[in-house]
């Protein structure tokens, strides 16, 4: 059987599947670019998620779908932001299964956590990150990639005061999401990244050892990339080398999704992890789309992407 994008199937079933789509970035303002001069479709964005639904709806073996973050661009007038995040929340609820969200920087200019959480339906209203387990032989960790950030907690909040202390030993320049004179992977020290806290990083590794435990496959999952094969180095999470220290003592994890670089990307790291970092829904011009849903197998996941997003194939390598 031929599948879109290029990949062929290999005869077996899926133990299940899964939707995902990232960076749809709404908002109700004409067209724009991004600093670099990448064209965004903020209007239309919307409707690529739009048929992202209905397309997982049609195939009706999807038991869940991954939003990997940034539902609402930063440029939404403050007024609409409310507004416009339940709008997009709308269309995933038209989804006939659970969604699960993550947060992304955009989330985050728009809406503070205590808002943004309990409308993005996350398990915990506290917390923005967790574990599910949708088949006792899989669980999926969803990583919190702005717990320490500049963007999203109140300003005397320790967390804002770590993370901006950090960018000025960092970052010496006046705007800190300018990557100018930092060199090689010091150039994700920007205010529109952010970092994994001491306490989640314990959590982490609690919940890894716990899957090991149980002998189960862990997919992680995070709006900031954590390998610097599958993004530019202006889009790493700040403490990615932290994070993939606690992720390489475990042999679970077979595969990192992201979000947040919109290009997209693909890598396989040292240890074997793949990392996909997904096409945004958000630079798709009107009559293009960017989603897909994930097959996934004993020893492998099959994305099938639709359009601007690659079909890619990830044989576990551990
Ligand atoms: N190479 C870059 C990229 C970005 N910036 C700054 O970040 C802001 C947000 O960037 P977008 O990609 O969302 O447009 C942008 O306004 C710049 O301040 C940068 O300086 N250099
Ligand atoms: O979606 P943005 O505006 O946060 O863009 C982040 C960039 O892709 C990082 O290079």
């Amino acid at each position: 059987m031929g599948y879109p994008n290029g990949l062929v199937s290999q005869g077996k079933q899926p133990l299940f599947s899964f939707g995902v789509i990232t960076d749809v970035q709404y908002a109700d303002i004409p067209d724009g670019r991004s600093f670099l001069g990448v064209p965004r479709y903020y209007r239309n964005s919307i409707r690529v998620l739009q048929k992202a639904v209905q397309n997982w709806n049609n195939h009706q073996n999807l038991i869940f779908s991954i939003n990997l973050g940034d539902i609402v661009d930063g440029y939404c007038p403050k007024d609409q932001s409310l507004d416009a995040v339940k709008k997009v929340v709308k269309e995933f609820d038209n989804f006939n299964g659970p969604v699960y969200h993550m947060i992304g920087n955009h989330c985050l200019y728009n809406l503070p956590r205590s808002k943004l959480l309990p409308l993005l339906s996350f398990p915990n209203v506290d917390c923005a990150y967790f574990d599910f387990s949708p088949i006792p032989e899989y669980r999926f960790v969803v990583l919190d990639g702005y717990d320490i950030s500049a963007i999203g907690w109140p300003q005397d909040h320790p967390h804002t005061i770590e993370a901006l202390n950090f960018l000025n030993e960092k970052n010496p320049n006046s705007d800190k999401n300018s990557p100018n004179g930092l060199m090689d992977l010091e150039r994700r020290f920007l205010k529109f990244n952010g970092g994994v806290g001491k306490e989640q990083l314990k959590w982490l590794d609690k919940t890894l050892q716990d899957a090991t435990n149980s002998n189960q496959k862990v997919i992680v999952c995070c709006h900031v990339p954590l390998d610097p094969g599958a993004t530019s180095k202006e889009a790493l999470l700040w403490n990615c080398d932290e994070v993939m220290d606690v992720i390489h003592r475990y042999d679970c994890v077979k595969v990192c999704l992201g979000g947040h670089d919109h290009k997209g990307g693909h890598s396989v790291d040292s240890c074997g992890v793949h990392h996909r970092v997904l096409e945004a829904a958000l630079e798709c011009p009107p009559g293009t789309d960017a989603f897909g849903y994930i097959d996934v197998y004993e020893d492998r996941l099959s994305l099938i992407g639709t359009d601007r997003m690659a079909s890619c194939e990830m044989v576990f390598n551990r």
